[in-house]
C-alpha cells in the first residue's frame, strides 16, 4: 500500500474550543516527519482523527488514499502509539505483546524479536505495572511494530526516555524511515526532533505554522554568521568592520560576524596579524530555528528550562492540555 499520510483542511472543535483549525500537511514514506507544537496545539487530536478515533468536523485524513476505517488489516498497515500508559499493569510486557500478536495472527517469534529490538528483552517477563515511563514507551513502540506496518504514528514517543533512550529512539526512528516507512512523531519539544526528523510540520492553536524540511529550516536560520574566538577582540573588530562585516561581541573573547564569509575572515586576520584560536561558521540549532520561525508571532515563544533544553510554550492563557 502507499504509505503517505495526507491531512487536508482538517477541523475539530470540542464545544467552544477549536482544537484543529483547517490543518493540511503530508507525511511521506522514507521520512521521519516531526509534528511539533506547544501543549494544546492539536497534535494528539489530529493523530486521533488520522486513526479514526475522533471524527473530524471538516476536512479529511487519509492513509494511502483511504480513511483509516477503510483499511482492511490495520495492524499490518498502520502502527500507532498514542498512550504508553495504556497497558494492563498486572500483565507482563511479553504477555501484553503476545495477546495482541496472537489475536492478529502474528507469530511469537516476532514478539521476541521486537522485545530485543526495543531493548526490553531482559524486562519482558516483568509486570508492566512496574515499568518506568520509558519502558512503557518501548513496549508501546514494539506493539505498534507488531504487524511490520509501513506507517507509524507515535504521539510523544520520546517522553520519559533517559538520555540513552533518547539516543536509541533517534537512531531507531531513522532506521524505520530508512526502510521506507512513513514515520509521524509528535513532540512539544523542538530539541527532541533534532537529529531524528527530516521534515517538520509545526502547529500552534490548531493551525499550520510551518511545513518545511529540517535542512531548509536550519539553513535559513543559520544565515551567514561566523563565530570567532580571539584574545585581540578590539583589533579584530576594527579589521573586520573596516572590511564591511557587522561584528558583535558575544563574550570576553568571542565575536559573531555577519556579512563576511569564514575564509575571508581568516585571510583578513592573517593579513593584519590578528591572533585568533577559532573560526566557525554558525549552525543554528533546531530550537534557534524555531525561535526565528515564530519571532513575529506573539502567540508563541520559547523559554529555557535552565539546562539548555528550551521549550515551546503557548502565550499566556494558552491551554496547557492538562486536567482532561
Ligand atoms: N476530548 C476532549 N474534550 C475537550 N477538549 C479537548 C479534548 N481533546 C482535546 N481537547 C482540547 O483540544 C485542544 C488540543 O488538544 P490536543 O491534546 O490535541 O493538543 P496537543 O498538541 O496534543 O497537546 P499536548 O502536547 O499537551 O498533548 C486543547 O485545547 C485541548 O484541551
Amino acid at each position: 500500500m502507499d504509505a503517505t499520510i495526507e491531512v487536508s483542511d482538517l477541523r475539530k472543535r470540542f464545544g467552544p474550543a477549536v482544537a484543529v483549525d483547517g490543518l493540511s500537511f503530508t507525511a511521506r514514506p522514507g521520512q521521519v516527519t516531526g509534528f511539533v507544537g506547544p501543549n494544546g496545539a492539536g497534535k494528539s487530536t489530529t493523530m486521533r482523527m488520522i486513526l479514526g478515533l475522533d471524527a473530524p468536523d471538516g476536512g479529511q485524513a487519509l492513509i494511502g488514499g483511504l480513511p483509516y476505517r477503510a483499511i482492511r488489516t490495520p495492524l499490518y498497515e498502520v502502527g500507532a502509539l498514542l498512550d504508553a500508559a495504556a497497558v494492563h499493569p498486572s500483565r507482563r510486557g511479553r504477555d501484553h505483546l503476545l495477546w495482541l500478536a496472537h489475536s492478529h495472527g502474528v507469530p511469537t517469534r516476532r514478539v521476541d524479536d521486537l522485545l530485543e529490538q526495543v531493548g526490553l528483552a531482559s524486562a519482558a517477563r516483568r509486570r508492566a505495572g512496574g515499568y518506568s515511563l520509558g519502558m512503557r514507551q518501548r513496549l508501546g513502540i514494539a506493539a505498534a511494530l507488531l504487524g511490520d506496518p509501513p506507517v507509524l504514528l507515535l504521539d510523544e514517543p520520546v517522553n520519559g526516555l533517559d538520555p540513552e533512550g533518547i539516543r536509541w529512539i533517534r537512531g531507531f526512528l531513522r532506521s524505520l524511515a530508512a526502510e521506507g516507512r512513513t514515520v509521524l512523531i509528535s513532540s512539544h519539544l523542538m530539541s527532541e526532533l533534532e537529529d531524528s526528523a527530516d521534515h517538520l510540520v509545526v502547529v500552534g492553536r490548531g493551525r499550520l505554522i510551518a511545513d518545511t524540511s529540517v535542512a531548509e529550516l536550519l539553513a535559513a536560520a543559520s544565515g551567514d554568521r561566523v563565530a570567532l574566538r580571539t584574545g585581540a577582540r578590539t583589533q579584530a573588530m576594527g579589521v573586520l568592520t573596516d572590511a564591511g562585516g557587522t561584528v558583535a561581541a558575544t563574550g570576553r573573547d568571542t565575536l559573531t560576524i555577519t556579512g563576511l564569509p569564514a575564509e575571508r575572515i581568516v585571510a583578513l586576520l592573517g593579513e593584519h596579524g590578528v591572533p585568533f584560536s577559532e573560526v566557525a561558521a554558525h549552525r543554528a540549532s533546531l530550537e534557534e530555528a524555531y525561535m526565528e520561525l515564530t519571532r513575529d508571532s506573539a502567540e508563541f515563544r520559547a523559554t529555557s528550562n535552565g539546562d539548555g533544553d528550551a521549550r515551546m510554550n503557548g502565550a499566556s492563557g494558552a491551554d496547557t492540555g492538562e486536567g482532561r
